[in-house]
């Protein structure tokens, strides 16, 4: 059988999610049970329970060395090898890895969605299909900032502090960089409906094949 991984990467709160989740929602219940799975980068963040709380909120978390990346690439060539992996859950208002972890099946279509995907070289290796959300950083910055204020936690001088301390920064050194390794270049993230459609377009052809 085929396997295809299809990543998504972009900025923070450039709409990564919404794109991956709109195009698994739309599509889950059309193919067969189990023919599709999302997985995130996010729940490959270093876990951080041996550090006190004050300085997990210190890390570097847009920086490559905040991911367990080698165990990402294991996880998805055992997926692509028809074997099923216990994948981490990630905890943002503690700043590391809960205890349970989520059973992820060998899916034909496996969305892998996360900011570093195209960064670094032995992931994007795994990589059928590279898709980078194009979104602009000031758009990026005020969802993170409700976000990150609703979901995460975070207050809003925090989110400033860190999107000035690091997000900035590794957005230009790590991320935008990456671009160039995309297949395909989306504008308007999860709101775009051709890519959203051209994307699902794809994965039915290939579950013909
Ligand atoms: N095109 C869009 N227009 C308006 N809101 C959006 C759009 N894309 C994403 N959002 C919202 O912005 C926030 C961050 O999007 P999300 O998909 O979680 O980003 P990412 O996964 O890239 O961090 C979410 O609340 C989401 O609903
Ligand atoms: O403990 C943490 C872990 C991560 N972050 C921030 O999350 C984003 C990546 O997630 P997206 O869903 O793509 O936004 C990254 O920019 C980290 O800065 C965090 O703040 N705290």
């Amino acid at each position: 059988m085929t396997r295809t991984i299809i990543a998504i990467a972009g900025a923070s709160a450039s709409g990564k999610s919404l794109f991956s989740q709109t195009i698994y929602n739309e599509l889950v219940n059309e193919l067969e049970p189990g023919a599709i799975a999302v997985i995130e980068e996010d729940a490959y963040y270093k876990d951080q329970s041996h550090l006190p709380f004050d300085h997990r909120t210190q890390t570097n978390y847009d920086h490559p060395e905040a991911f367990e990346h080698e165990l990402m690439c294991k996880h998805l060539t055992q997926l692509r090898n028809g074997k099923a992996v216990e994948v981490p859950t990630y905890d943002y208002a503690q700043h590391t890895r809960s205890d349970k972890t989520r059973t992820v099946m060998p899916a034909q279509i496996l969305i892998v969605e996360g900011i570093l995907l195209l960064s670094d070289k032995a992931l994007r290796k795994e990589f059928d299909i590279k898709v980078f959300i194009d979104t602009p950083l000031d758009i990026c910055l005020m969802r993170r900032m409700q976000r990150d204020m609703e979901q995460r936690g975070r207050t809003l001088q925090s989110v400033v502090e860190q999107y000035q301390a690091t997000v900035r920064p590794m957005f230009y050194q790590f991320i935008e960089p990456s671009k160039h390794k995309a297949d395909l270049v989306v504008t308007r993230g999860g709101m775009n409906r051709v890519a959203i459609d051209i994307i699902k377009s794809k994965i039915k052809y290939l579950l013909q094949e």
